[in-house]
């Protein structure tokens, strides 16, 4: 494929309809913006989706897990090394639980360095009589609730580019400098130990971690993969005109790339066959993903496939299923059975938040944790029937002691939702919520 014939492929989704796109009131500045975006450095290497790609063929034949995570919404005034490292932290965590207690291979991949823009159910939000354009993320708008701050501003999109770059490459950092060294498995949990239950539960399970690096060592064996970890960047591509705009052409295979992240995904409310999001999905060579909730047919996730996937090549499409607790056993089945007889090797990954939010009497949006492990239990219920295999959990979750979703082994309750209510729009998983969840899911994997 040439240059030219890849740019008329990148741009096909312009003339389809886009849904969740902002409504900018000035779109000479959009332009000025996207056309300085187009000249600015790719945040990753179309090398590196590749490989992700190939752990993620792991996933999908059955010999890897993925772990997916990280916020609802990053926020410009959250890019801190603090609160990269607390998110970083509690991956690195949960990772060295699933890969020690259930044995898999973990791919490890962040909603992080690009997850700055929300799709919303209502185009307004009303408080107090007043409605305003609702919230869509730090990229389009800002959260405070006036008029001013909710016009879309197309400047935040260079913003979103210097947020993004200036948090991937403190988790390089992080990732290969010595810090995800896994000697390194006590020091992630000093700060936790003591006061948590999940805290004390990870630090007997790093004792053994240890010893079984020590008895390697003594042995001779101390590779490479022990000293750093293979960490990805992923984000929803929900606004066009950016993503686009990081669209490039892989001069290795004349392909195109969108390098904005290795991975993206398209969500639940954009994954519309004949729509933009699908279109410019359907262009690029990364990794990709689609949420698929409660409603989505067998017909209509073998049609993504088609349109996403047509060379069924194992890696290149992960579907994310949230169907919410009550309904996964049911509505799972159906679509696993479907897409396995069409020969396709899709990565299945349960994200079980989506599905589980109501808001509470306090007005707080929230999620209990029972609902989000039971829908992972049906997840892995559904797979193990049909001898299918559960790829891995997508979350949304913080390395703070947050208090956003009730439950958990330190007990959060409704009435406790308001001291640490931190999420700029979707509950997370606080630290020790995450690690529970990964203990679980280790015993469900093993099981
Ligand atoms: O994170 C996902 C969505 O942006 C979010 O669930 C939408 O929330 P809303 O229903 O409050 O708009
Ligand atoms: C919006 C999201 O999810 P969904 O598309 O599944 O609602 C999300 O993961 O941020």
């Amino acid at each position: 494929m040439n240059a030219d014939s890849s740019f008329s492929i990148a741009s096909s989704w312009r003339d389809l309809p886009a849904a969740q796109q902002p409504d900018y009131p000035d779109l000479e500045a959009l332009r000025a913006v996207t056309s300085e975006l187009e000249g600015y450095p790719p945040l990753v290497f179309a090398g590196e989706a590749d490989q992700l790609r190939a752990r993620l063929a792991s996933v999908a034949r059955g010999e890897a897990f993925l772990l997916q995570g990280g916020d609802c919404a990053e926020a410009f005034d959250q890019v801190s090394a603090d609160q990269i490292r607390a998110k970083l932290k509690t991956l690195l965590q949960m990772s060295a639980v699933l890969t020690y207690a259930a044995a898999v291979p973990v791919v490890k991949v962040g909603r992080i360095a690009g997850q700055y823009s929300k799709p919303r159910s209502k185009p307004t939000e009303t408080r107090d009589g007043v409605s305003l354009p609702s919230y869509r993320g730090d990229s389009v708008n800002g959260p405070e609730f006036t008029a001013e701050a909710r016009i879309p501003d197309p400047e935040r999109l260079r913003r979103m580019y210097h947020a993004s770059a200036a948090t991937l490459n403190l988790v390089r950092g992080f990732t290969t400098g010595g810090y995800a060294d896994l000697r390194q498995v006590h020091a992630w949990n000093q700060d936790f130990v003591r006061t948590s239950a999940s805290g004390q539960r990870y630090e007997a399970l790093a004792r053994e971690i240890d010893n079984a690096l020590n008895f390697m060592k003594a042995c001779g064996a101390d590779p490479a993969e022990f000293h750093s970890v293979e960490f990805y960047a992923s984000h929803e591509a929900l606004l066009l005109d950016y993503e686009a705009a990081l669209t490039r052409v892989d001069s290795r295979s004349g392909r195109l790339y969108d390098v904005s992240g290795h991975m993206v995904w398209i969500g639940e409310r954009t994954r519309q066959l004949d729509g933009a999001h699908i279109a410019f999905a359907a262009s690029i060579s990364n990794p990709v993903g689609v949420k698929i909730g409660p409603t989505t047919t067998p017909e209509e996730a073998l049609a993504l496939i088609d349109r996403l996937d047509p060379e069924r090549e194992a890696g290149r499409l992960t579907f994310i299923t949230r169907m919410g607790a009550d309904r996964i056993r049911d509505l799972l089945p159906p679509l696993v059975e479907r897409v396995t007889a069409s020969g396709a090797q899709v990565a299945w990954v349960c994200d079980p938040m989506h599905g589980n939010t109501f808001e509470a009497a306090s007005g707080h949006k929230t999620r209990r944790f029972d609902d989000v492990l039971d829908e992972v239990k049906g997840f892995f219920e559904v797979h193990k029937g049909l001898g299918t295999h559960p790829g891995g959990i997508h979350v949304e979750l913080t390395g703070d002691d947050v208090t956003e979703c009730v439950g958990g082994g330190n007990e959060i309750l409704v009435d406790d939702l308001h001291q640490r209510y931190e999420t700029a729009c979707d509950p997370r998983l606080n630290r020790s919520q995450s690690l529970d969840l990964a203990f679980l899911v280790a015993e469900m994997y093993r099981g």
